[in-house]
């Protein structure tokens, strides 16, 4: 162990930053690109697993407002952000900064009650760092949901969209989680991202909603992340809307990045929270807002959560 800590200012940390031939070595590299090593992760992993007694096989990140996924947890072990060592913590309303690892018809999960954003000042490879501690600790699906605004006009708030693939314009503009030295212990250099989004969970998943008589409310479609924190421009969503994207939020491609890359099944969808005004117009209520997305997912949490056990379920027949 290095004893590193991520959250140092890079340039106050300790002084290998040139070898006797002036090259940086790969550790300082790693370090300036605030990603974790391998070992650090590992520690993170040893922790929870030790602490809860579960290696679980799925795991949860809860949307804004969406923390309630994790209320379904049966003999919960919770641990707050701030009590694991070298965990970030969570900054943003609606995302209550708690890891819950516990039983979920039948299968051990972990679950995470707040996410990491770009936009709250942690670089990419630390938003989606938990991703690679689910992965040591012995996770191989990971079920990401994110409240997002309906950028296809079929959408209606309250819609779920199940992610069939994404538009990645942090990546667009050159920043991606796994910038840096590429560790191969986690995956390759160059990993694919065509299927991402894994088909047989997708299919399972509209199953389920016509199960739960909700199949008109539920889309399959493409998501888009953006820095944020604002909400976007009209011109932004119109130029959004031409590249085939149908909802746009702040999160989960890059832990969908980090996820594939470590060879992880990913299910993925988002809770249409706002309608993405794309005609000019002076009105206030056509502006997104967080309490409204706030507002939303507590009123569709009940079905958001069904989706997901009813998943885990058929998940745990095929184990
Ligand atoms: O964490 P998610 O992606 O669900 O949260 C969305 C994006 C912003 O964090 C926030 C904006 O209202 O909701
Ligand atoms: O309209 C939105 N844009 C970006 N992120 C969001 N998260 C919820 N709604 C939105």
């Amino acid at each position: 162990m290095t004893g590193y800590n991520s959250q140092n200012d890079v340039a106050s940390s300790n002084g290998n930053q040139a070898g006797a031939t002036g090259h940086k070595s790969t550790e300082y590299i790693a370090q300036e690109n605030h990603t974790y090593p391998y070992e650090m992760i590992q520690e993170i992993a040893d922790f929870l697993v030790k602490g809860s007694g579960i290696r679980p096989k799925i795991g949860i990140i809860c949307g804004s407002g969406l923390g309630s996924l994790a209320d379904l947890i049966q003999n919960p072990k919770v641990f707050e952000y701030s009590k694991i060592p070298n965990f970030p913590v969570s900054t943003v309303e609606g995302h209550a900064g708690k890891l819950v690892v516990g039983c979920l018809e039948g299968v051990n999960v972990m679950a995470m009650q707040g996410r990491f954003h770009y936009y709250e000042g942690y670089p990419l490879a630390k938003c989606s760092m938990p991703v690679r501690v689910m992965k040591l600790c012995g996770v191989e699906y990971l079920f990401a949901t994110n409240a997002a605004g309906g950028i296809n006009p079929k959408y209606a708030v309250g819609d779920i969209m199940l992610m069939h693939d994404h538009v990645n314009m942090l990546g667009f503009a050159g920043n991606s989680p796994l910038q840096g030295p590429n560790d191969p212990r986690f995956g390759p250099r160059f990993p694919a991202l065509v299927n991402s989004y894994n088909k047989d969970l997708i299919n399972k998943a509209i199953d389920i909603s016509k199960a739960m008589g909700i199949e008109s409310s539920v889309h399959v479609g493409v998501y888009s992340c953006l820095g944020g924190p604002t909400y976007e421009t009209i011109a932004e969503l119109r130029a959004l809307r031409m590249m085939g994207v149908d909802a746009v939020g702040m999160s989960t491609v890059h832990e969908v990045i980090t996820a594939r890359h470590c060879d992880m099944k990913v299910f993925a969808f988002s809770l249409i929270t706002n309608k993405c005004a794309t005609e000019y117009s002076e009105k206030k209520d056509e502006e997104a807002n967080h309490d409204e997305v706030m507002a939303v997912a507590k009123n569709k949490q009940k079905a958001c959560c069904e989706m997901v056990s009813r998943l885990v379920a058929e998940i745990q027949k095929s184990l």
